[in-house]
Parts: structure tokens; sequence; C-alpha cells
């Protein structure tokens, strides 16, 4: 299996206390709320509250993250930075210029800056075109004329990414699902982006094809100086490729720090609960105690999120004031934002306040003797919150705003490729071991 490479810390990144360079994307209170109708009158009867409330910032060649289980919103945030999806409320700057609600037309000059990778190598490519075609589109879309044609400037593409360039008149299905993602990575490389928002690129993949994609971003982000926003559910690949974590919980952002300060002293009690479903598999551990959170109960539904900490249903930690006020996101440490009124590793916000009664949580020592055990374990976490999708679903909320077939999503494709992006969704991959073996520092 292919090993994951040593990342080198980007430069930008290193002055995470907000003293770095000027952001390249800065986020301000973002909110996508989709509307429930009823009716033939379509009369809204309600929201999924998918994001709610979003601010923070990008800065250039740094790659950051953003974990979380299922339903918490991350995908539709990224929709939103890129404008696929247009916010509810909120801004969202780009190079100092706003995009919030910029024009199809306006925007256009912008998607060359702006790309996204998608999850599913399957669905993302259009079977019908060559992957010259494929990963040629941009350059027709944007009336861009390379200096050396199309053709060349594709195939040298095809080769940065590890592909070889003879293969441009194949068609997807020629191609393994690690190679598809490489050729989606060209195309959205085609046009030299600033910024690429990649979303859970891997999670569909082999776990033996994981680690190479991963180095692959890793070495293009060296080489061309890009920018990354990772989305992805796998706290080991999260790990290993960003240099700032953003935790999100049912829509809001609920931890954001750079990695080190993150993996070695988590303060939201959420994060916590995630990295401890974790499997490390370093026999120099076996035998050691571990505390293992296993959050009870499912992810309320985003439909009709708890008041105050959104959280606090399922925190063992939750007082009186959690379940009425909702914690502000504060920079409790340096580089280090949470918002919690109970932090771990930190002072506490809310001392003496009464604790509600939290039966919905056990915290339990385990010896971590079985990586493999562990990692069910994990699983078992991560499937407990599928609930809200399920829940919103059944409420059927208006997907209006969502591209419904690769077509459609095609029109909406930053790139404007028309390859049919569907952004679909895989099943959920078990944390990679692979990448807990050389986490990055
Ligand atoms: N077009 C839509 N219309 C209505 N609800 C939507 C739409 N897109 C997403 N949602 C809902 O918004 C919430 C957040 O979804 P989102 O896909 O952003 O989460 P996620 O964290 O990316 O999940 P996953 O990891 O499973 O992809 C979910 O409850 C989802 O059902």
């Amino acid at each position: 299996m292919t090993e994951l490479k040593k990342k080198t810390p980007a430069p930008a990144a290193a002055g995470s206390d907000g003293s770095g360079p000027e952001p390249l994307l800065k986020v301000d209170g973002l909110v996508k709320h989709f509307p429930i109708t009823k009716g033939i009158l379509k009369r809204k009867v309600g929201a999924v509250q998918a994001v709610d409330g979003l601010t923070f910032d990008v800065r250039p060649g740094e790659t950051l993250g953003v974990v979380g289980e299922s339903g918490c919103g991350k995908s539709t945030m990224g929709r939103l930075v890129t404008r696929l999806l247009e916010p509810t409320g909120g801004k969202v700057e780009f190079q100092g210029r706003d995009i919030t609600h910029m024009s199809a037309g306006k925007l256009r000059p912008m998607r060359r800056d702006i790309q996204m990778i998608f999850q599913d190598p399957y669905g993302s490519l259009n079977p019908r075109h060559t992957v010259g075609g494929i990963v040629g589109t941009p350059f027709r879309l944007q009336g861009v004329k390379p200096q050396d044609g199309v053709k060349a400037e594709v195939q040298r593409l095809l080769e940065l990414v590890g592909l070889n360039p003879e293969h441009y008149n194949r068609y997807p299905h020629e191609f393994s699902g690690g190679q598809r993602q490489r050729i989606g990575i060209a195309r959205a490389l085609a046009l030299k982006p600033k910024l690429v928002v990649a979303d859970e690129p891997v999670s569909a993949l082999d776990v033996s094809i994981q680690a190479q994609v991963v180095n692959l971003l890793d070495d293009l982000q060296d080489e061309l100086g890009l920018t990354y926003m990772i989305i992805a559910h796998d706290l080991s690949v999260i790990r290993h490729v960003s240099d700032r974590i953003a935790v999100m919980y049912l829509g809001k952002i609920v931890e954001l720090a750079d990695r080190k300060s993150l993996y070695e002293a988590p303060m939201h009690p959420y994060t916590k609960a995630l990295m401890s479903a974790v499997p490390v598999p370093d026999p120099r551990r076996r035998g050691a105690k571990s505390d293992r959170i296993l959050l009870k109960g499912d992810v309320p539904s985003p439909i009709s999120p708890p008041t105050g900490c959104r959280f606090h249903t399922r925190c063992w930690k939750a007082t009186k004031i959690c379940g009425t006020t909702e914690p502000p996101l504060l920079q409790l440490k340096t580089g280090h934002q949470v918002a919690c009124h109970h932090p771990e590793n930190g002072e506490d916000l809310a001392p003496g306040d009464a604790p509600l009664v939290a039966d919905v949580i056990t915290v339990k020592s385990t010896a971590a003797t079985a990586p493999a055990a562990e990692a069910d374990e994990a699983g078992t976490v991560a499937e407990e919150a599928t609930e809200p999708e399920a829940s919103a679903e059944a409420a059927a909320p208006e997907a209006s705003e969502a591209p419904a077939t690769p077509e459609e999503s095609a029109e909406a494709a930053p790139d404007g490729d028309g390859d049919g992006e569907s952004g679909g969704k895989a099943s959920a991959a078990t944390p990679s071991e692979a990448s807990e073996d050389s986490p990055k520092e």
C-alpha cells in the first residue's frame, strides 16, 4: 500500500492566530436553509437548516480541512463557497470581492479561480466523452487558448496527475476509480485555479488508492501553489492533509484550530468524541488504556435543531446554559477557536452551572489492544449520525437548488465543463489506517 508522504506545512498557515496574509476566501455568517414546502402552492412550512452561520477564512497556500459527521452540512458549505448554491444569508468574499449573490454571468470569469473536485469518480465524469474531451472542456468553455493548443495542454495535465498522456482518447470506463479521480483533478486544475474545494476526494476510493490520491493532492499543492479546502468525514485523512481544521456539527463550526493544536488538545467535547473513535494502529500503544467516548442517540434533525448549543442533547458536560444559550465561536487559545461553555483542555466559561441530566453518553476506558475492533466501533459512532438526512428527506424538503442530475449539476458546476458532475455520494469509508501510519507534522 502506498504510504502517505509528510506534508510540508503551508507558509501561510503559520500565523494561525489570524496574523497571516490576507485571506483568499473570507466567509462571514454563511447561512443556507433549504425550504420545506407543502401543497401545490408550495407553501413554506419549514426549512432544513443545513448551514447556519459559518465564519472562517482560508489563507493563500494553506489547506483547511472540514470534518464532521454525515449530514452536518459540509458539502452544502463547499457548494456555497464555490457558488454552486446561493447562500440564504451571510457573505462570501473571494480575493476581496463579494461573490455572495453574484450573477452567473459575473461569476463566469471567477470560475477559473475556484474549482471543485467531487467525491464520486464514477458519477462525475461523462461516460460519453473521452478523457481528452473532459479535461479540455474548461478551456473551451472559458475561451482559453493554451500556447501549444488544447491537446498538448491536456496531455501535460494528464502527465501532471500521473496518467499516461497517450490515453487521451480513452473513455472514463477504461480507467480505475483512482485514475478517474486523477482525471477529475486534472480537469479541476486545467485553468490553474487559486482555490480548490475537494468534497470527500478519496472516500469513494479503495483504501489502498486513497494514499496515492492524497499524496498527489499534496504534490500538486507544492508544485502549483494551490489553496485547498478539503471536506472529509475521515479524521485520519483530514489530519494528514490539513494545516487548519474546522469541525462541524449540525450546520455550525464548533471548533477551528491548527492541526497540531486540535489533535493534541481538542477543546470541544464533540471533537474529543470524534477523535476517540479513531483507531490508532500503534503497536507501542497496545495495552494502553484509552478513553472511548461513545455518543449515543442520533444527530438531531436540522429541521428543528436543539436550542442553545446544538450538541447539548448528546454532550456529557451539558449544563442548563447549554440548553438555552448558544455558545459563540471564541478564540480561547492562540489560533484555536471553540464554541463551548465548558471546553475541554481550557477554562470553564460557565462554572457552577447546574448539570443537565445527560444519560446519552458513555465514556469507557478500554485497552487499545485491537485496532481492527476499534475501527468497527468508530464505524458505529459514524453510523449513528446518519439520521438527519433521513429525517430531512422524510419531511420532503425542497431540493430545487441542488443539481438533481449529472447534466443539471454540470450546468451549475464551477468549471462549467459540461461533464456532468453529480457530486454524488458514495458510502462512507472507514478510517484509513494508512493515514495514521505517518500523520504529517
Ligand atoms: N438540496 C437540498 N435540499 C434539501 N435539503 C438538503 C439539500 N442538500 C442537503 N440537504 C440537507 O442538508 C443537510 C446537510 O447536508 P450535507 O450534504 O451538506 O451534509 P454533509 O455533512 O456533507 O453530509 P455527507 O457527509 O453525508 O455528505 C442534510 O440534512 C441534508 O439532508
